[in-house]
């Protein structure tokens, strides 16, 4: 069955690559031109920690690969979040009633392509392994790290089997019965990313930080409790740990400090020292995807009728940097140390 990436950029081309390499059939969409233009001309290639390699394959902008009027049966989609429907909607014509689209996305993206395809063709993933866009046809891979896929009803069915089957030639992919867990769990990761990119530092450095570190703690709390509300257990991933987070009242401060010290160590180690949230805002000059990632957080928070002063402080400081309006600097984690200080007792470190 052909793979059709839709998204060639860091997670989709080294996905794709690994596939092609082994012999899959594997088909690239992207809307940058230049880069479908470079991977049809010289192939892709990814740059990893142990070797670096090309794969010939064919590449196309959306509207070429429509034009093609061939059915897609198995879909990566690996877009940024914000641009999930826009990426996908043009295919819908394209799906049969068999057709398996694969969110390989942080956030909660599941929820929006389910209300465009229906939840039986919406494949649920957690994708934790690093990677960076370097230049077309060019990939920086951070090397494995978690990779999860799942039913969005719990189900272990045959078709996510042999998914993971055939992701195994880029490493070590296994299958949850619980993907929102993984998925609630990744965005309380997200909310201490979203922060290392308030600075122009390493993400180490500022997990190191510890004077910042209850702040820190305390917004990835306001995650965790609204995951908590939808009623959603969230997992944990390569030294990252909610449940030593949440719930607040049984953090174990001494068990916490010393996963997070893996967690540095774990960062500093890897090829990409510096988030993605970082690089949109630094090197890319873009926007981030705030927008698609966080701020649904907080709409979900408004309906519990929970208040999240430090997600909503720390979205707006990522816009005001997305606008110009703010430069990063330590300054803006101390702003929201500031309010951390200001929240009731009770909440702030037991
Ligand atoms: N990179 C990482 O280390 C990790 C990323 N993730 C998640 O993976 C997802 C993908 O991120 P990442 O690979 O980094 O992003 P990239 O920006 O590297 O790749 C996305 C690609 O999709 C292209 N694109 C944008 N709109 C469309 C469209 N309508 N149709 C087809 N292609 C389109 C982009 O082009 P253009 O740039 O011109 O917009 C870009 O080339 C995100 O949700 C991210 O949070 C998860 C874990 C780690
Ligand atoms: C840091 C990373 C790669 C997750 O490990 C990520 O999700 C990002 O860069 O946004």
């Amino acid at each position: 069955m052909t793979i059709t990436i839709i998204g060639a950029g860091a997670i989709g081309g080294v996905l794709g690559a690994y596939l092609a390499r082994a012999g899959d059939e594997v088909v690239f969409c992207d809307t940058a031109e230049d880069h479908v233009n470079k991977i049809n001309l010289n192939g892709l290639t990814i740059e990893g920690p142990d070797e670096t390699f090309n794969v010939k394959c064919a590449a196309y902008t959306p509207p070429q690969l429509i034009k093609k009027n061939q059915s897609l049966e198995l879909i990566f989609l690996c877009v940024k979040a914000q641009h999930t429907e826009k990426a996908l909607s043009p295919f819908l014509p394209l799906l049969t009633s068999t057709s398996q689209v694969v969110s390989f996305q942080n956030g909660l993206c599941e929820r929006e392509i389910l209300k465009l395809i229906g939840a039986e063709r919406t494949i649920g993933c957690f994708v934790n392994f690093s990677a960076d866009y370097l230049e077309p046809g060019k990939i920086l891979y951070g090397g494995v790290a978690s990779l999860y896929l799942g039913e969005l009803d719990g189900q272990v069915s045959e078709r996510i089997m042999s998914l993971k089957d055939k992701l195994q030639v880029w490493g070590p992919a296994q299958v949850t019965d619980n993907i929102w867990g993984f998925l609630w769990g990744k965005m309380s990761y997200a909310g201490l990313l979203y922060a290392t990119a308030l600075v122009d530092e390493t993400m180490a450095t500022v997990v190191e930080k510890y004077e910042l570190r209850d702040m820190l703690m305390e917004l990835c709390s306001e995650i965790l409790e609204i995951a908590d509300k939808e009623g959603v257990v969230p997992l944990g991933f390569d030294d990252w740990e909610p449940n030593l987070i949440y719930p607040r009242k049984e953090r174990n401060n001494k068990k916490l400090d010393a996963g997070l010290k893996k967690l540095a160590e774990r960062m500093a180690n890897n090829k990409k020292t510096k988030s993605g949230i970082w690089r949109d805002l630094a090197i890319r000059k873009r926007q981030t995807e705030v927008d698609a990632q966080l701020v649904p957080i907080l709409e979900i928070g408004k309906i519990h009728k929970v208040e999240m002063k430090l997600l909503a402080a720390l979205v707006e400081a990522i816009k005001e940097i997305e606008n110009g309006n703010r430069k990063m600097s330590w300054q803006n984690l101390y702003d929201l140390q500031k309010i951390y200080k200001s929240l009731p007792h009770e909440i702030r470190r037991i």
